[in-house]
C-alpha cells in the first residue's frame, strides 16, 4: 500500500490485505500481485464498520467513477473493443469453470450500453443439436428480467435466443411465459443449484469490488441468490464479472457500502483473475 491517502478505506483495505496473506497466491503465476482475497473460506465477510465511508461520500465517489468510466467506454475504439470482446469471451469458453458448469446466470449485453459482448457465449450455450453436445447435457441458462424500479430483477429460463424480447430499455429479456404459456423457471425457486454468474458491471477492481449502473438489481440478487445456496446447503456459485482493461481500476476508486456484493473473479482481455478463495480453488 502507498502510503495512507485514502483514509479509512485505504487503512480498511490494508486491514483485510494483511489478514488474506495465507492464501498463496504467489502459486499462481498468472495472478497480479496486486489480487488480494478480500474474505475467508467461508463467504464474504461483511466489513467492519470502520471499512463503511459515510453512505453519501460513498456514492458521491460512486457516481464520479461511474460517468469517468462511462466517458471511456464511449471513447473506446469499435476495433479494440471488439477484439476484447472476442478474447474475454475466448478465456471463458475455453475454461473448464465454465465447460463444467451445469447451469448459470448470465446477462445479455447490450451494445448501446458497451457491456462486454456474451452473445458468443450465450449462442454456446443454447446451442442444441445432439451432435454438437455429444454426451453433454444442456447447461441451464437463466438470464434477467427488471419487474419494477424498486431494484427487482428475476432471473428467467430460457431455451432459445427466440425467447427473448427487448423491453423499454431496449435491453433483451425474456418474456415472462414460454410459447406455450408456461411460466419460466425463475432461478431462485429451481430445484437444482447454478454454479456460475456472469455478471456485467461498470468499474471492478483486484479485490473484486464491483460497481454496477446504480439500479442495485445485482446487488439484491446477488445477497438473494447466496441466502438461498446458504439454505439449501448448496455450494455458492462463482461469481465472475467480465471486464474491459479500461473498466479495472485502481484499488481505492471502488468504495464499498454495506449491500455491495463482491465478485469471485475477473475476466478481461488479460485473462482470468481469481480473487476469492473459492475462484482460487476452482479456476
Ligand atoms: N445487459 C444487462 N441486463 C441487465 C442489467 C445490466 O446491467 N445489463 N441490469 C443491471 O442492473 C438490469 C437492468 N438495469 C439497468 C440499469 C440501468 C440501465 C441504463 O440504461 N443505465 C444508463 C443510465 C440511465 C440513467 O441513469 O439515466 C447507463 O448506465 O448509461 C440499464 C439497465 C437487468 N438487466
Ligand atoms: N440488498 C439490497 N437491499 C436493498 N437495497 C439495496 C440492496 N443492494 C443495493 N440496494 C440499493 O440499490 C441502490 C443502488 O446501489 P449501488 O449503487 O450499490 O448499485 P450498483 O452496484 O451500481 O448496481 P447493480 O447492483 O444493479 O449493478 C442503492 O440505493 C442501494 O441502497
Amino acid at each position: 500500500m502507498s502510503g495512507d491517502r485514502g483514509g479509512v478505506l485505504s487503512r480498511a483495505a490494508f486491514s483485510l490485505m494483511t489478514h488474506c496473506h495465507h492464501h498463496h497466491l504467489t502459486h499462481r503465476a498468472f495472478l497480479p500481485s496486486i489480487a488480494v482475497p478480500i474474505r475467508g473460506a467461508a463467504g464474504f465477510a461483511t466489513p467492519p464498520a470502520a471499512v463503511v465511508m459515510s453512505d453519501t461520500a460513498a456514492m458521491q465517489q460512486k457516481r464520479a467513477l461511474r460517468s469517468r468510466i462511462r466517458k471511456a467506454l464511449k471513447d473506446f475504439s469499435p476495433a479494440q473493443r471488439t477484439q476484447e470482446d472476442v478474447e474475454i469471451q475466448n478465456f471463458v469458453l475455453n475454461s473448464s469453470w465454465f465447460k463444467s458448469c451445469k447451469g448459470l446466470c448470465a446477462y445479455i449485453s447490450c451494445k448501446s450500453l458497451r457491456e462486454v459482448d456474451t452473445s458468443r457465449i450465450i449462442a454456446d450455450v443454447l446451442k442444441n443439436s445432439a451432435a454438437e453436445h455429444g454426451l453433454q447435457v444442456m447447461k441451464k441458462l437463466y438470464v434477467p428480467r427488471v419487474e419494477d424500479k424498486n431494484s427487482h430483477m428475476r432471473m428467467l429460463r430460457i431455451s432459445t435466443i427466440e425467447d427473448l424480447v427487448a423491453n423499454s430499455m431496449n435491453i433483451l429479456e425474456p418474456s415472462p411465459v414460454d410459447s406455450d404459456q408456461n411460466e419460466r423457471e425463475d432461478v431462485l425457486l429451481a430445484s437444482q443449484p447454478v454454479d456460475l454468474l456472469l455478471l456485467p458491471g461498470l468499474a471492478f477492481d483486484r479485490h473484486g469490488r464491483r460497481l454496477g449502473r446504480g439500479g442495485g438489481y445485482y446487488d439484491v440478487f446477488l445477497r438473494k441468490y447466496e441466502e438461498l445456496a446458504n439454505q439449501q446447503n448448496w455450494k455458492q456459485p462463482l461469481r465472475v464479472a467480465l471486464a474491459y482493461s479500461m473498466q479495472i481500476v485502481e484499488d481505492e476508486s471502488i468504495p464499498m457500502t454495506e449491500t455491495d456484493v463482491p465478485v469471485d473473479a475477473l475476466v478481461s482481455s488479460n485473462g482470468v483473475f481469481p480473487i476469492s478463495p473459492a475462484a482460487l480453488e476452482r479456476m
